[in-house]
């Protein structure tokens, strides 16, 4: 077998820092350069020139994603110095058959990515006879982040397609291995090289993955315990930026410091202080799950102290959220139990029972249903929609990621301004 080619994807919207970080992957054994799709949007056929000019003893690849005038588009494309174009395979027949006809007059070849195609087994074939160069098993970023995989993409057209095949979407080390193994001859990593503070040690990694691929089994992980895993790596602050810098609670703080609470809320809303219901829900509750309370916002009566702290920790509860005041905090900050509130005040309600358990409540500006998943550090609280942790705790990895490389060039020199061209990025109107 012919050895695989490691394509990096520079995703990127900065070309100087796409540059830096494409000579980084280089020296880590990437061979193909791709202008990535935001890269090309950011910067025009700028990107491509200045890759290959820094490049010229690399393949230079357009992540065009053409829909349209595919000549007109390879034409641009190969002029400024890409050997390889990529078109949508889902383009109609008649946009594909005037790309290959525009990249065999310039000499270029033509990559189609599958992303979103219904039938790409079928679409593939058609692509073949169409004259494509390569076909991409391509799981977009947006897809990644609710679940899909470019691995079952790739294993579906095994043995069924002629042309070379390409895959890309989430790759890492490890699974860009599977991906050998399941016959990609191309393999494209983007995210988790060109995001890593050490981009050469993370192609490095990839390269010798591809290189000498070996599958080690895998533990199947379910839905929640990834969603856990991942909430439970990332910072609130990650978890805001992932919904769009939505989803905090306002004015609640932790009152035991560096302690971290995730796992999906038990809800409980209680009147003036009685701690009837949030002592009952400790029953309710599972372990791992968070208790959210609304006491209304009280900051003049505690619904919640140091027994009921005692209480939840023996029943392995994750960390308790008040909309009010919580007692007893030097108890419970010995006892390191993640207790976030919006004040502390020395005396209880009474235990009258008034209130519910798991029904939606407001707490700290923010709607909470039962099974909402919550994170919360020093930052503070968020709250994701249950229907969308999964994708959220996907998205908040990301950020993190992404966050890595910019406090390594921060490291290195660069004013956070610069890195994040923020002069150039503001809003016009
Ligand atoms: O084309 C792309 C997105 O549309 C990316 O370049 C491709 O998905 C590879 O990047 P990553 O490894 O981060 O998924």
């Amino acid at each position: 077998m012919a050895t695989p080619t490691l394509q990096v994807a520079l995703d990127l919207l900065e070309l100087d820092r796409a540059v830096e970080i494409a000579d980084e992957a280089v020296r880590g054994g990437a061979d193909w350069i791709e202008a990535g799709t935001p890269l090309i949007k950011s910067e025009g056929m700028q990107a491509v020139r200045a890759l290959r000019e820094r490049f010229p003893g690399h393949e230079i690849v357009a992540d065009m994603k053409i829909a349209d005038t595919g000549a007109v588009e390879v034409e641009m494309a190969a002029k400024s110095g890409a050997g390889i174009v990529c078109i949508l395979a889902d383009a109609d027949d008649t946009v594909i058959a005037e790309a290959v006809r525009s990249a065999r007059k310039y000499g270029v070849r033509i990559m189609a990515d599958l992303i979103n195609v219904a039938d790409p087994v079928s679409r593939s074939r058609e692509l073949a006879a169409l004259g494509v160069d390569y076909i991409n098993a391509h799981v977009g970023i947006d897809q990644q982040m609710i679940g899909k995989s470019s691995l079952d993409l790739l294993r579906r057209l095994a043995g069924e397609v002629g042309t070379p095949v390409a895959v890309a979407g989430g790759l890492d080390a490890e699974t860009a291995s599977e991906a050998v193994a399941a016959g990609a001859s191309i393999v494209i990593v983007g995210g988790n090289i060109i995001k890593a503070a050490d981009v050469t040690g993370a192609a490095q990694r990839v390269r010798n993955a591809i290189d000498r691929p070996e599958i080690r089994p895998r533990e199947e992980e379910s839905r929640d315990a990834v969603i856990r895993r991942l909430f439970e790596a990332v910072s609130a602050p990650n978890v805001t930026d992932a919904m769009h810098r939505k989803g905090a609670m306002a004015g609640v703080v932790s009152l035991c410091g560096r302690k971290k609470a995730v796992g999906p809320a038990v809800t409980v809303r209680t009147v003036a202080g009685d701690w009837a219901k949030p002592v009952e829900a400790i029953d309710v509750a599972g372990p791992g799950d968070v208790l959210v309370i609304s006491n209304d916002g009280r900051k003049d009566v505690a619904p919640w102290g140091e027994l009921a702290t005692h209480s939840a920790k023996n029943r392995g509860v994750a960390g308790v959220v008040i909309d009010g005041a919580a007692r007893d905090i030097d108890d419970i900050r010995e006892m390191g139990f993640p207790l976030f509130a919006t004040a502390t005040v020395p005396n209880a309600g009474d235990p009258k029972g008034l209130g519910e358990i798991n029904t939606e409540i407001a707490c700290c500006g923010q709607e909470v249903r039962p099974g909402d998943w919550i994170v919360a550090d020093e930052s503070g609280v968020v709250v994701v929609p249950r229907e969308r942790a999964y994708e959220v705790a996907r998205r908040a990895m990301e950020v993190k990621k992404t966050e890595e490389r910019i406090r390594e060039e921060i490291r290195r020199g660069k004013t956070l301004s610069e890195v994040s061209e923020l002069l150039k990025w503001e809003k016009r109107r």
